[in-house]
């Protein structure tokens, strides 16, 4: 087989965490980071959380969301039933990869996190002005670096951002017209954007 060459080959999607069941495994430290990940993109994920310890901040967290489930026991395989993405964080290695191997026998896509030999996708950072997300992926090279450079965009994106998707969704649903003279339109609209930024 040919040498794969040192890139980023990760196909970002968008999940909808309302309509989807994540199940984290493990409600220690890293469960709680995990679940703090899913619950900053979307406050309505809907989240199970099987763990024989559960951490007090995430019962807290639990308390007041309908969303999240707790489960205070071990992991076993029946707890995949109804689920659509997993995610081990577990103490235990041998735990981990049962979890792994549980989810794949099933078609789930699995994240056991900090362990990217035991994952079908990772987290990425996010960045979030309004309607707009960005993902970033450093290809598990070096979480620090994405979490500064989400630091950055956060800061370079500016607050107005959402107006102009707003403005521009106002726009693209009272154009009338064949598909074509829409894009012609849209991409004149939006030309400055770049054409500004070659400028300086
Ligand atoms: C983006 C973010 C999302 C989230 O998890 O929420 C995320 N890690 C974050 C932070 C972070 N994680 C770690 C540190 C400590 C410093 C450091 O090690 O750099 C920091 C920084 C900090 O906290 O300051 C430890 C760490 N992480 C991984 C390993 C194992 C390894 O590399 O082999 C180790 C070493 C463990 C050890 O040594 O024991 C692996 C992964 N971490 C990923 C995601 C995936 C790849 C993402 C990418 O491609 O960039 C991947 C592959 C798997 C996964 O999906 O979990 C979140 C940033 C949120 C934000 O924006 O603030
Ligand atoms: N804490 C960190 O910053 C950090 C950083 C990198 C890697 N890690 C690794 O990530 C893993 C988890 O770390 P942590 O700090 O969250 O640990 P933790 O000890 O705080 O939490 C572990 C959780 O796993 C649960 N658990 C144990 N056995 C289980 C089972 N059979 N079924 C279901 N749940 C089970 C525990 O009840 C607990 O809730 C460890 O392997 C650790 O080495 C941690």
């Amino acid at each position: 087989m040919s040498q794969r060459s040192e890139e980023n080959h990760l196909f970002p999607v968008f999940l909808k965490l309302d309509k989807i069941q994540t199940l984290v495994v493990g409600g220690g430290y890293v469960g709680w980071e995990k679940l703090g990940a899913l619950l900053k993109n979307d406050h309505k994920a809907n989240v199970k959380i099987v763990a024989p310890e559960i951490r007090q901040e995430i019962r807290e967290i639990a308390a007041v969301r309908s969303t999240i489930e707790l489960v205070e026991k071990e992991y076993d395989p029946s707890d995949l039933e109804g689920i659509d993405l997993v995610i081990g964080t577990t103490n235990f290695y041998e735990v981990n990869q049962q979890i792994y191997r549980d989810a794949k026998a099933k078609g789930i896509l699995v994240n056991v996190a900090d362990t990217p030999e035991l994952c079908d996708f990772y987290l990425g950072s996010t960045v979030k002005k309004g309607n707009l997300k960005i993902g970033i992926s450093t290809n598990g090279k070096s979480p620090t670096f994405a979490k500064r450079l989400r630091a950055i965009l956060e800061e370079v994106l500016p607050a107005h951002t959402d107006d102009i998707l707003q403005n521009l969704a106002a726009i693209r649903k009272g154009l009338k017209g064949d598909f074509e003279k829409k894009m012609e339109v849209l991409n004149e609209i939006t030309a400055s954007f770049v054409h500004h930024k070659k400028e300086n």
